[in-house]
């Protein structure tokens, strides 16, 4: 039987109780809509392939339970996500605010090569809207910040080594330089070196 889809990918949504994931869901992949807050338990999950640039993905996605008290069940989830969607409620700050803590435990937990992006839901409740767009554009920037230097710290790490050697070098070489009364002036352009080195 010819395979359906050429990659799979899974996809988590992660934020607030009541924030419309559920129905997010729904939407994408029954076009339907509930009016009614069944809160999730632990995880559920909905399939959908995609054809992109000739491409078969099927996406699995899936949905968490916002709700505190499942979170050691769902952040077992986050290590096999290739992609992540926060959302927000744009009429509940708190659930904006919590997204910080959110994106700090798929720091956490997710890969580091996981993509992320932030939904602010319920944009048709324009007059009940506590959240500004420009607030959300903050976070969002935020996150391309954060995914910088989450990828310069794995550089570092897989550098370490020659990082330490460098060091080690460096240190031998001032200890030297340190006996001999002429190399004064070394010593202070190879202290400056050094010392942009450590701050990695
Ligand atoms: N006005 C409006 N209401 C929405 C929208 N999306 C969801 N809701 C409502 O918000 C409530 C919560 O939606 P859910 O999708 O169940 O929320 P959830 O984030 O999955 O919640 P948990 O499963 O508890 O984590 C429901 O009453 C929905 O009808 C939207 O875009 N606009």
């Amino acid at each position: 039987m010819a395979k359906q889809y050429d990659i799979l990918f899974r996809i988590l949504l992660l934020g607030d109780s009541g924030v419309g994931k559920t129905c997010m869901l729904r939407r994408f992949t029954d076009r339907e809509f509930d009016t009614g807050h069944i809160s999730t338990i632990g995880v559920d999950f909905k399939m959908k392939t995609l054809e992109i640039d000739g491409i078969k993905v099927r996406v699995q996605i899936w949905d968490t339970a916002g709700q505190e008290r499942y979170q050691t069940i769902t952040k077992q989830y986050y290590r096999r996500a290739q992609g992540i969607v926060f959302v927000y409620d744009i009429t509940s700050e708190s659930s904006f605010q919590h997204i910080v803590k959110w994106a700090t435990d798929v720091d956490e937990y997710a890969p580091e090569k996981v993509q992320r992006i932030l939904v602010g839901n319920k944009s048709d409740e324009e007059p009940r809207r506590r959240v500004t767009r420009e607030e959300g554009s903050k976070v969002f920037i935020l996150f391309v910040f954060q995914s910088f230097s989450r990828v310069t710290e794995l550089v570092l790490q897989a550098h370490k080594r020659d990082v330490d050697n460098l060091l080690g070098s460096l240190d031998d070489y001032l200890n030297k330089a340190g006996l001999d009364e002429s190399g004064q002036d070394k010593v202070g352009s190879i202290q400056r070196v050094c010392g942009c080195a450590r701050i990695f």
